[in-house]
């Protein structure tokens, strides 16, 4: 079945259009990167996905089901997102436990410690941090608890936003396995938006680049390990990322 599909995706903030004709099918249990130069409107198209960009025509389809425009309580259920920026995206007075337990209170779900106690475990913290604040976190520590505030509604779909581009390097590297082992625990589709080509060659098995809002080429994660990209943009951009890991 898909899991996420997106038709014709035009996407606006106020006058300006920002990304033009977007398309894909991404099935489940797929993982799918979004690559592409700063500006070109990777995070735009997340955020129409999470309803935080309601501006937008075309259809978003979700498991089979079309999506509106803005918050969805049914939605969120299924399909969750994750920023880039931990420290930003948590509230700086809310303990590990809030944080978590939010979404189980707005959606109704009872046993909230022992759900707040099993996703802790899952993403590898220690109960020890349970009432601890953001800023009593490790940066690592900090995207841990935002990972366990997407899974706590049991999603289907992960939005990943550079979810380790804001992390020390050896952070990074430990974020990286944490997503994988948690897609093949819990069966999770994954679109991740990231700079880092080596990234998408660890988690991702088909990435779309994009450029100016449109999507120039839709690749396997063969291809790009084999640098088979076609079209010279995306060619430019595996010359870019090699440079940089020299
Ligand atoms: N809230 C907003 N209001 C108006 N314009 C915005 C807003 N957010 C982003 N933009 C503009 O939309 C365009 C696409 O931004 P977006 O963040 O989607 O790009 P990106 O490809 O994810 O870039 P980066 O890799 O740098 O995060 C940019 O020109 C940006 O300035």
């Amino acid at each position: 079945m898909t899991a996420l599909s997106l038709k014709d995706l035009d996407i606006f903030y106020g006058d300006t259009q920002i990304t033009y004709n977007v398309s894909l099918d991404i099935a489940e249990g797929e993982s799918f990167a979004l690559v592409g130069e700063s500006g070109s409107g990777k995070s735009t198209v997340l955020k129409a996905i999470a309803g935080l960009a309601p501006q937008w025509t075309g259809k978003i389809s979700v498991l089979g089901k079309a999506r509106g425009h803005g918050v969805d309580r049914g939605f969120s259920r299924v399909c969750q997102m994750v920023f880039q920026d931990p420290y930003g995206s948590l509230h700086p007075r809310k303990t590990v436990d809030a944080t978590l337990g939010e979404a189980l209170t707005i959606h109704g779900i009872g046993d909230r410690s022992a759900r707040v106690e099993e996703v802790m475990a899952s993403v590898g913290l220690d109960r020890k941090f349970r009432f601890r604040f953001p800023h009593q976190l490790s940066g690592g520590q900090r995207q841990r608890v935002a990972i366990a505030r997407a899974l706590m509604l049991k999603p289907k779909i992960l939005l990943l936003d550079e979810p380790t581009s804001a992390l020390d390097v050896s952070v990074q590297a430990e974020i990286l396995n944490l997503l994988k082992r948690l897609r093949r625990e819990q069966n999770l589709t994954f679109l991740m938006v990231t700079h880092n080509l080596p990234v998408v060659s660890f988690l991702c098995d088909r990435l779309a680049v994009m450029r100016q809002g449109r999507i120039v080429e839709v690749a396997g994660i063969d291809e790009l390990k084999r640098s088979e990209l076609k079209e010279p943009y995306s060619r430019e951009l595996m010359q870019i990322s090699a440079a940089h890991a020299t």
